[in-house]
């Protein structure tokens, strides 16, 4: 694409289905970071209980997907990219490591009460690393037990606050792409960010929206389908635990998921609570049904009354009724504005965000790929 041809861009939310956005289009597209403008209530460093829910994740690469085609095919591009980007940001940061990135490779073992779809089984084969499936005797070995179905695989590990504003920085730092603080009441204001961030002086402008939960009321977008479903997680101490481990059964989901970096932070959880929109507070009730799941199904942890508890915390996953919306909309009441829509992510926005970024930045550019065929 040449320089003339880029357009201006803005990108209404910072979290991370917005940095991978906007890493598509500088890294992969050439977009120069000048053109693009991100904006969001709560930017990289922020955290708010309720508008921001990249901070809160545990977050890790699992098989906690749906069966939906489109994000079996989302989290396969995002694991087999994630190694370049990790690669890219330690070209920037020179001297610096993955620990200290917050972005790493841990070993993870996943089991089921139940037995995964044969989509979801065949995808995985193909792509973890060391991916290997657990005999019965192996199986029989965890408690509770009842799993009928296990993995072992290597996983990417984020710690999601400190990635976050690596990535920013790094968006920032490496292309000029400019971040503003702001709140918007209808996604058609996105438009004049990047007029004002960018000196240039350019007529096509396309905006993407990434803006999670924020999608259910911003005027232009109201998605009745979005709705919260809230965890609540608690992180200890725990030098001695360098794995995940998870365990999915019908009606819960238990998972150990260790945070990269010299804090040896493992999350412990969880809960996935649909339509609660309740963030602002803990229960101490599930703070002990965490710790009793977690150091059953894992007993290296610890006695689960003696634990270096640092925080309990709750946050609220993007969830959509329907998937993940990557969507191409042409506002013919805005005159034609291009919105490009990537947001509702649900509990797997790190681990398949790449892939629904890449999607949507290749909607954005469909005519001046296709007229290149
Ligand atoms: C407890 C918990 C554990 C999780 N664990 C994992 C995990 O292990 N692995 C994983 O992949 N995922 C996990 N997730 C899910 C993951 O956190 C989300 O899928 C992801 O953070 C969604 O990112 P987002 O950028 O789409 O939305 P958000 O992070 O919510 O960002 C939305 C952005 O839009 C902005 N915004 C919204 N409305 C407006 C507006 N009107 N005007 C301006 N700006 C606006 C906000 O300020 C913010 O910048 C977990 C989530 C929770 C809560």
């Amino acid at each position: 694409m040449s320089e003339k041809t880029h357009p201006l861009i803005t990108v209404v939310g910072a979290g991370i289905s917005g940095l991978n956005v906007v890493y598509c289009l500088t890294e992969l597209y050439g977009v120069p970071g000048e053109n693009i403008c991100v904006v969001g209530d709560y930017l990289p460093g922020d955290q708010s209980a309720n508008g921001y829910s990249s901070p809160w994740a545990g977050g890790n690469f699992s098989c906690i997907s749906p069966d939906d085609k489109n994000v079996i095919w989302y989290d396969k591009f995002t694991y087999q990219n994630l190694p370049s980007l990790t690669k890219k940001l330690l070209e920037f940061y020179k001297g610096k490591d993955e620990e200290w990135l917050g972005l790493a490779r841990r070993p993870s073992t996943e089991l089921w009460d139940f037995q995964p779809s044969e989509a979801k089984i065949n995808s995985w084969s193909q792509y973890l690393d060391g991916y290997n499936v657990l005999t019965k005797d192996q199986l029989a070995k965890f408690q509770p037990k009842g799993a009928v179905f296990g993995i072992t695989f290597k996983t990417f590990n984020f710690n999601c606050p400190v990635f976050l504003v690596n990535f920013a920085e790094f968006l920032k730092g490496k292309h000029g792409v400019s971040f503003v603080k702001d709140r918007l009441t209808h996604i058609a204001q996105a438009k004049t960010y990047a007029n004002k961030a960018s000196k240039k002086n350019n007529s096509k402008h396309i905006v993407f929206n990434c803006t999670g939960l924020g999608s259910k009321e911003l005027g232009g977008v109201a998605d009745h389908n979005l709705h919260p479903t809230r965890g609540q997680v608690v992180v200890i101490t725990a030098p001695h635990v360098a794995e995940n481990c998870l365990r999915w059964g019908k009606d819960y989901a238990t998972y150990i998921i260790p945070r990269p970096g010299k804090l040896h932070e493992l999350v412990l959880g969880g809960f996935l609570q649909v339509d609660n929109w309740n963030a602002q507070d803990t229960s101490r009730e599930e703070t002990e049904d965490i710790l009793k799941r977690t150091t059953t199904l894992l007993p290296k942890i610890g006695d689960p009354g003696e634990l270096p508890i640092l925080k309990v915390a709750a946050g609220l996953r993007p969830s959509r009724y329907g998937g993940p919306r990557v969507e191409k909309e042409v506002k013919e009441a805005e005159k034609g504005l291009v919105v490009i829509h990537n947001y509702g992510a649900s509990g797997y926005g790190y681990q398949c965000g790449l892939g629904m970024a890449f999607k949507a930045v290749s909607l954005a550019f469909s005519e001046q790929r296709d007229s290149k065929l």
